[in-house]
């Protein structure tokens, strides 16, 4: 298939609130005028989505070097901390792709996706068709796409992404975001414990979302995200989450290998 994979619905990013609505304008500036025509489909792999299956959690450990919530959080080389996080066991890497708040780039990506095994997620807040677009021609396996952000547009982000050979990391923070990634077709659902209009962490809300996906029949990958820096934090998502998304605590620990062994010890 060539070309626009239909028209994409316009959306309103001033509907979207707090610290998360003024990043997302940002992108939204950024890509304004790009390209939006998808371009020819790709294989699908699956790759993350398989990295995620089988184990009894697996890590998805983040190159995350600054954020709104702790501003700047280590220096890091991005290939060496993906090689470190693989050392350390994780099964997949997410790398912060969003310049002003985060400190990432294309470069980082490509960096790390040409310095390790495991399958790579570009984490970025995508407003546009062309984001996807770069994912996939920057070797990234998987895409983050916000319910928050994208609404009921999720719906039509979803088809073109795997159009273009990645899986995507739907995410969500409460029950209306999960009931419309589930309506959406979402395979993999991320539980964001942070709220990203306030930066407040709850641990709570990655299991009561996930104990509500599978009640509603839901057979896909589920990730508990955000906040978890201790062993004991991740008692509550043990048993019902397929994995765990981290990035602070591993990212500001310096030793990247042994904080993921750690963390994630029984
Ligand atoms: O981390 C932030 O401060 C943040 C602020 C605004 C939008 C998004 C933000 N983070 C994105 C994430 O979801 C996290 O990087 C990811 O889940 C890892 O969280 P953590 O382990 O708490 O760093």
């Amino acid at each position: 298939m060539t070309g626009r994979i239909g028209r994409l619905t316009e959306i309103d990013f001033d509907r979207v609130p707090g610290v998360l609505g003024r990043i997302v304008r940002e992108r939204a500036g950024d890509y304004a005028g790009a390209d939006a025509a998808a371009g020819p489909a790709r294989a699908r792999a699956l790759r993350f989505h398989a990295a995620l299956t089988g184990a009894d959690l697996a890590l998805i450990a983040e190159v995350k070097r600054a954020s709104p919530s702790e501003g700047a959080i280590a220096p890091l080389n991005p290939a060496q901390a993906a090689q470190a996080y693989q050392a350390g066991g994780a099964a997949a890497i997410s790398v912060l792709t969003e310049p002003r708040h985060f400190d990432g780039n294309r470069e980082a990506l490509r960096a790390v996706v040409g310095s390790v095994t495991v399958p790579v997620l570009r984490k970025d807040f995508v407003v546009h068709p062309a984001m996807l677009r770069e994912a996939a021609d920057w070797g990234a396996s998987a895409a983050l796409l916000m319910v928050s952000v994208l609404g009921e547009a999720v719906g039509e982000y979803l088809p073109l992404a795997h159009h273009l050979g990645l899986d995507a990391l739907v995410e969500v923070h409460d029950e209306a975001e999960l009931d419309l990634a589930l309506a959406a077709g979402a395979e993999i659902i991320g539980v964001n414990n942070r709220d990203l209009t306030t930066l407040h962490i709850d641990l709570s809300v990655s299991p009561r979302l996930i104990r509500r996906a599978r009640d509603a029949g839901f057979a896909g990958v589920l990730v508990a995200e955000s906040g978890y820096r201790t062993p004991a934090d991740l008692a509550s998502v043990r048993g019902l989450a397929d994995a765990v998304l981290v990035g602070t605590s591993l990212a500001g620990s310096g030793d990247l290998a042994r904080a993921a062994r750690e963390l994630m010890a029984r």
